[in-house]
């Protein structure tokens, strides 16, 4: 209908008294998103003639007896049915238009769009807190009205309201006060607002959330140079900020110069320096790194970034480069020449583990034009970082997942490191979206290229190249291959070495690490080498079972063990839930049979750090997981430490393997990879060999030949014989035939429907009467209902039904209204598009 309407303007000649417009779709209403705590639902405004509204803008609109802000959500041609007219009322202005660029705007209704998720849940996520909940509407003078003459009202002409407004602006050293300020002390002041901003006297704009103020300080600027009629003491001053570059904080100038703040008056006076207040803008702090000269590249580096730079408009690039290979030199030399166009770039990272380290990299080479966005900022840090990034100055944005969304005008180019990890995938809340499928559609959107960087590709990413014997699916883009094959300086990749701990057992080694591991870890200290020890599951152990009669001590409200945890001598024993923080003090007596044998089992890293104390006393250990590195800051000072050599050993989990680059690691251990491949779930092979690859690839950095010891009961899987040789290849093109086999992703496409409930009854009758009303709808296979592997978490019973859609049928999707409809209010419903963790 609509491009109807638009070939029929083209061609029609509008006749007398009439326009154009009315040839045309009219959008008469506009739901808006208003700003009110609580307040989710979108409410219809109807739209006055004379002004023109879009998608994205910010406005005012009459709530209750109030003037909120909102935004401007979708136009309607009608508005609902069930609204009588006569109680829409007007949308008063707009305040500010395309707030959100249109390509900003429309990332956002895609991924509303494709995770079938309500646009306000998308622009929550996007917005930093606060910032619609918070913000304000003010009116400031425009130069204009700054020298306008109130009393003279023969050059323009004013009604009473407006001139008592413009007074009031006038009266205050900044021009500038809010609406409702200005709402108080003129009555009526509305109409005098708009008559000042039609007469171009005052403006209005939004101001920032208000307990996120900005923080101000005064700053001095030399602005007259010559001082022949300066005191002595009055030229010293202005000979330091000379010297300065005419430029100081007043507090740094007054201390460097012992002065009081009067001798700046008398200069400020004499029209030789002015003092202003500037914004100190809110970062992460970060110790002052010493500059960094790029580095002269491999030949490999070279052609990886010739392509780049030779990319013009949006291409997806799949940098493949080894463990060491010189990933972050590319982006940082890619990054370098944009900034100098004035654009930006925007490079994610899987986790706040490996931030510090990246990012000081970053901030060596490009000083304060790099910033952090992730969410373990404060809210003013985030808010300020979120301002910053609004200017549209050229900088480089460092985060993980949600800074996907950060608002940065001029990109240039985004990067996905780790491009593999899957803590880029948001499995709840909504939109269960992933930061890679986002960053391809910004990238496409705004016409930039992406890169997506890893050793361990994901295989929807391999896919996307490996266009020789198969193309990739129609649902995935396909994109450039670039591979950096091997380590800086042509250093070897390390030796990894697979220990059979069936064997060990047989030979009469009871300890958790294999005679080989034990050698190893003896041989660190006289070479004054370190190690890394990598544990699959933090805490202590995996659970606590009774000896005789075989109970195993439970969470009261999930269904899973508790853990051990235990963490220093004489501090007490704790039990504790890893699903719902649940904790208790461990018993001395099974709760069951009272017998006081009580067995852990497995081994979180608490247990192997007890373990290393008792067997290795003199080897100095540091503890590298989610219990150690809960404060801000702990990352980087567990790694600092380490990186100074306070300790042998790092031991920890997950996040041991993501990008740290500490050369002088030359052993990496692995106390158990069954627990990863063991993992029931259909990708548990590929996490498997990206975690295992990911963490030999920490050895051997430097000048020292790594080595990498694996300890497994299950020696013989081809997973660990593909981590042993190094061949990312042949395990992932068998593992592609298998997935096509089976038609899992990246074939086919997977929904998963996640159920959960107080009531175990409900959720699973609900569950199967959704799964019953999808057997009508073709183009799917349907999985379950099933009951997930942990069927009650936080005393929520889960359930879940897996869709798996066919690769080239356009997926014949259901209709999401309905299936909600036949949830129950007591039953809530994830639709999770994409699923990564299917447990
Ligand atoms: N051209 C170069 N010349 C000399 N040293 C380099 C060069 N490029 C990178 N390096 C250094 O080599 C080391 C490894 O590089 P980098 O950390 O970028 O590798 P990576 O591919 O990102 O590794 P990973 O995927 O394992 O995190 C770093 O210490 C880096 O400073
Ligand atoms: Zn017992
Ligand atoms: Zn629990």
């Amino acid at each position: 209908m609509y491009i109807k309407s638009v070939k029929l303007s083209s061609v029609a000649v509008a006749e007398p008294g009439e326009s154009y417009q009315s040839k045309t779709t009219v959008y008469g209403w506009i739901e808006v998103l208003v700003d009110c705590p609580g307040s989710s639902d979108l409410y219809t405004y109807k739209i006055p003639p004379q002004l023109e509204i879009k998608p994205g803008d910010i406005l005012t609109v009459p709530f209750g007896t109030q003037q909120v802000g909102a935004i401007a959500i979708r136009l309607l041609t009608q508005p609902n049915v069930d609204l009588p007219a006569d109680k829409i009322r007007e949308v008063e202005d707009v305040v500010s238009k395309r707030f959100f660029p249109s390509t900003y705007w429309e990332l956002l209704n895609r991924i509303a769009a494709y995770y079938y998720t309500p646009l306000i849940q998308v622009i929550r996520v996007a917005l930093p807190p606060g910032l619609l909940g918070r913000s304000q509407r003010r009116l400031r003078l425009t130069s204009l009205g700054k020298d306008q003459d109130v009393s003279n009202n023969t050059s323009v002409f004013m009604s009473p309201t407006a001139q008592q407004v413009l007074q009031l602006l006038q009266k205050t050293p900044t021009g500038d006060y809010s609406y409702y300020y200005i709402q108080q002390k003129v009555k009526s002041s509305y109409r005098g607002t708009r008559e000042l901003i039609r007469l171009g006297l005052a403006e209005n704009y939004l101001e920032p959330p208000r307990q996120n103020q900005p923080k101000l300080q005064k700053a001095v600027t030399l602005i007259e140079n010559n001082d022949r009629d300066l005191t002595p003491r009055q030229r010293e001053i202005v000979e330091v900020l000379r010297r300065q570059g005419g430029e100081l904080w007043q507090s740094e100038l007054l201390q460097i110069c012992s002065a009081s703040t009067s001798i700046l008056k008398a200069l400020v006076e004499k029209s030789y320096i002015v003092i202003e207040e500037r914004e100190i803008l809110r970062r992460e702090q970060s110790p002052l790194m010493a500059g960094d000269q790029a580095k002269s590249l491999t030949n490999a580096q070279t052609s990886a970034l010739e392509l780049i730079q030779s990319l013009n408009g949006f291409a997806q690039v799949l940098l493949h480069g080894v463990t060491g290979s010189g990933k972050t030199e590319v982006y940082l030399q890619a990054i370098a020449p944009l900034l100098n166009q004035g654009k930006s770039a925007l490079v994610l990272v899987p986790e706040i583990g490996l931030t510090p380290q990246l990012t000081d990299r970053f901030r060596a080479r490009f000083g304060n034009r790099v910033q952090v966005y992730h969410s373990a900022l404060s809210d003013g840090e985030r808010y300020d970082t979120w301002r910053q990034m609004f200017t549209g100055e050229a900088q480089v944005v460092i985060g993980t997942r949600s800074a996907i969304f950060a608002p940065l005008p001029n990109l240039g180019l985004i990067i996905l490191d780790e491009e593999h990890d899957s803590s880029f995938k948001q499995d709840s809340p909504i939109p269960t979206y992933h930061a890679r499928t986002v960053a391809q559609w910004r990238a496409e959107l705004e016409n930039c290229p992406l890169i997506l960087g890893s050793a361990t590709p994901s295989l929807e990413s391999w896919i996307s190249v490996k266009a020789e014997n198969t193309s990739p699916p129609p649902h995935l883009p396909t994109s450039q291959y670039l591979s950096l094959p091997e380590r800086i300086n042509s250093r070897p990749l390390p030796p990894v070495e697979i220990v059979d701990m069936r064997r060990e057992l047989q030979e009469g080694n009871r300890s958790i690490f294999s005679r080989s591991l034990q050698e190893a870890l003896e041989q660190l200290q006289e070479k004054k080498q370190q190690g890394i020890l990598f544990i699959h599951r933090r805490g202590h152990s995996t659970f606590v079972s009774c000896r005789s009669c075989g109970y195993v001590l439970e969470c009261p409200n999930c269904d899973v063990s508790l853990s051990y945890h235990h963490v220093e001598e004489g501090a007490p024993q704790l039990l504790r839930c890893h699903y719902c923080n649940y904790g208790r003090s461990h018993p001395p007596h099974c709760p069951e049979c009272s017998s006081p044998y009580l067995k852990f089992f497995g081994s979180g890293t608490q247990r192997v750090a007890q373990e290393l104390n008792r067997q290795f006393p003199a080897l100095k250990l540091i503890r590298f997981d989610s219990d150690t590195t809960r404060n801000k800051g702990s990352h980087r000072n567990l790694l600092t430490q380490f990186a100074n050599k306070e300790a042998d050993l790092l031991v920890g989990t997950q996040m041991l393997t993501k990008g740290l680059d500490l050369p002088q690691v030359t052993l990496v251990g692995v106390v158990a990879a069954d627990g990863l491949l063991h993992l029931s779930d259909y990708r548990a092979n590929e996490r498997t060999f990206q975690t295992l690859t990911q963490v030999a690839g920490r050895a051997g950095r430097g000048e020292d030949p790594g080595r990498v010891i694996v300890q497994t009961y299950t020696p013989e899987h081809p997973v660990i014989e593909a981590v042993k040789s190094h061949d990312y290849q042949s395990f992932s093109n068998a593992e592609l035939e298998q997935r096509q086999a089976l038609n899992y992703p990246p074939y086919g496409r997977l929904i998963l429907l996640r159920l959960s409930s107080l009531d175990p009854i409900q959720v699973q009758n609900t569950a199967q009467i959704i799964a019953t009303n999808f057997n009508d709808t073709e183009g799917f296979e349907i999985l379950g209902p099933a009951p997930a592997n942990i069927l009650r978490v936080a005393n929520r019973y889960r359930w879940q039904i897996l869709l798996k859609f066919a690769p080239d049928a356009l997926p014949n999707l259901p209709d999401w209204q309905e299936v909600r409809a036949l949830c129950p209010s007591s039953v809530s419903l994830t639709i999770d598009v994409d699923p990564i963790n299917i447990m």
